[in-house]
């Protein structure tokens, strides 16, 4: 690691060591053998996904099913006794450890790539130019030159400027930091995050509140996983405060406990830990996006850049969140590597760019969610209700048998035309996460029922419903 660059001048520089911007370093110089450098302002690689998002949070999901899984146990004849309650602080730190060692193989594979790794803050000067300050403390600062320039800086958590006492709440970032798990936890968001960690809270032993807006979490799902998971949540005892208004105000210390105040006629509620998952910013503060005159949406702040990734600035490029077309990681990932390949790679290449249709994505609730394509509701618009025919079905997967407590397992398919081409699929239960992706490369195949019905049925399994559906 170079505390401030090495070169004056590159072909490729990349503001931002997440998901995107490994991905089209790495490609560029391995592939290309580019002269590369990436700029990470926070001192450790792998941005958000390695730090602050997918892989610590999917450690906690698979600690929060283990803690179901003992608990299933008894139903198979298990007699285990816990002896102690969940140790949240030893797993913490032991989770913080995997991701230390998961930066320090990020820094060795942009050596191996010969990707030149920048600890600073960057900022545009010109369409060529980016400044560097460093972050060890030194204010050191130097301008550097390069051909082409990818901005992806990310985004950051919202908290809501109009509730006061709102700080006191933390958002995910500030979860990966709980070091002892709280007794009572309020989440406000009815997204990918609220659910993803309200399922995780309630899994380990916190009691735990949802505050939601309107009467069911994941709005933009199919409504079939929007209903299915919002009565199974509370079923598992997470208490959803439906049709939730903003509250008035919030009371307490960082520490706790807080006196969430919710307006006339309510009581307060009194939690340890308060997060807010109300949604993503893109991060682009001090970036001088201004200074180079690129286009930001007025209304999000989100850059603006066409299929391509593209801004509005000649050889200068964005992709990942800090666009907010679709923020997961594989899709920053692809459209990094594709960029490389249209900006350095031979001529058939120039036309490489990612296609955002029928992009797979999971919540990783308690059962998990998979999903692709459109909702039976955005089909019925598009096609109209003739055209569309929907195949559905929810059953007791076969994990159940042995216990009293039932999950639930519901899956659709929304069809389209005579052909019945597979335009959405929706699937809630156990093991849809891993699931999801074969059905995915059917989709982008051009799928119809009758493929999937072609396709002879994997028994017992629950994914066997979906090409058995009449
Ligand atoms: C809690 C949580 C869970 C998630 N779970 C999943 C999941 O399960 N699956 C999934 O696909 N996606 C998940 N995501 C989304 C995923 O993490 C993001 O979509 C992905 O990380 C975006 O990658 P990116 O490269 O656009 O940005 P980031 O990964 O955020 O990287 C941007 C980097 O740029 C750096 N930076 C910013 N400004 C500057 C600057 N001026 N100079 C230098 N460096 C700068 C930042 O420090 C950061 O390291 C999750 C997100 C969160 C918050
Ligand atoms: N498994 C995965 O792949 C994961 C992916 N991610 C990515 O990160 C992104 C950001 O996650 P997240 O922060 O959950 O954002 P989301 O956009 O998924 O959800 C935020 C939700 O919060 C609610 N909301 C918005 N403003 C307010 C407000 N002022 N008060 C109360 N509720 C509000 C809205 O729901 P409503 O309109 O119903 O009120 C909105 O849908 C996701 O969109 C996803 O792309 C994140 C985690 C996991
Ligand atoms: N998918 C498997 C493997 C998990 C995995 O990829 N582990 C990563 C953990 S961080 S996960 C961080 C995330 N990686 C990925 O999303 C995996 C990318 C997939 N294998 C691909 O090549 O497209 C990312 O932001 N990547 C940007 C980049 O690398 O360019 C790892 O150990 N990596 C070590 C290594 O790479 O040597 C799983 O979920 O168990």
């Amino acid at each position: 690691m170079a505390p401030i660059s090495r070169s004056e001048e590159y072909d490729f520089l990349v503001i931002g060591g997440g998901s995107g911007g490994l991905g089209a370093a790495r490609r560029a110089a391995s592939r290309y053998g580019q002269k590369v450098a990436i700029v990470e302002k926070s001192g450790r690689l792998g941005g958000t996904c390695v730090n602050v998002g997918c892989v610590p949070k999917k450690v906690c999901w698979n600690a929060a099913f283990i803690a179901e899984t003992i608990h299933d146990a008894a139903g198979y004849g298990f007699k285990l006794e816990q002896k102690e309650p969940f140790d949240w602080t030893s797993f913490k730190h032991k989770r913080d450890a995997y991701i230390k060692r998961l930066n320090a193989i990020y820094e060795r594979n942009l050596d191996k790539d010969s990707v030149e790794y920048i600890s600073a803050h960057a900022s545009l000067l010109s369409p060529n130019e980016v400044v560097l300050k460093a972050i060890d403390g030194s204010n050191e600062t130097k301008t550097i030159r390069a051909k082409k320039i990818l901005i992806a800086t990310g985004g950051h958590p919202q908290v809501p400027s109009t509730v006061p006492g709102a700080d006191l709440g933390i958002t995910s970032d500030g979860f990966f930091d709980i070091e002892t798990l709280p007794k009572r936890v309020a989440l406000v968001g009815a997204g990918y995050i609220a659910v993803e960690l309200a399922g995780i809270f309630n899994a380990l032993g916190s009691e735990t509140h949802l505050f939601i807006r309107g009467e069911t979490v994941l709005r933009k799902f199919d409504p079939m996983i929007q209903e299915v998971l919002t009565n199974h949540y509370e079923k598992i005892g997470i208490k959803i405060h439906k049709n939730s208004k903003e509250f008035d105000k919030v009371e307490g210390t960082s520490s706790g406990p807080l006196l969430l105040h919710r307006g006339e006629g309510e009581l307060p509620i009194e939690v340890d830990t308060l997060l807010w998952a109300i949604g993503r910013k893109p991060l682009v503060e001090g970036l001088g996006l201004e200074t180079v005159g690129i286009k930001t949406s007025a209304e999000t702040g989100f850059i603006q850049v066409d299929e391509y990734q593209n801004t509005n600035i000649e050889n200068i490029y964005a992709l990942g969140d800090v666009c907010g077309k679709v923020e997961l990681t594989p899709v920053a990932i692809a459209a990094g590597r594709r960029l490389a390949e249209r900006l350095f790679g031979p001529e058939e290449f120039s036309t490489r760019k990612l296609n955002y249709d029928n992009i797979p994505s999971v919540v990783f609730a308690h059962p998990e969610i998979g999903t692709i394509g459109m909702t039976e509701p955005e089909a019925r618009v598009k096609y109209g209700d003739n055209d569309v025919k929907v195949y559905k079905t929810s059953f007791v997967a076969m994990y159940y048998a042995m216990l009293e407590n039932k999950g639930p397992t519901s899956y659709k398919l929304v069809c389209v035309g005579p052909e019945e081409r597979v335009v959405g699929l929706h699937i809630l239960g156990l093991g849809s996460a891993e699931m999801l992706q074969g059905f995915g490369v059917a989709m982008k195949m051009g799928a119809t029922k009758e493929d999937f019905d072609n396709c002879v049925a994997i028994h017992p399994t629950s994914a066997e419903e979906l090409v058995t559906l009449t």
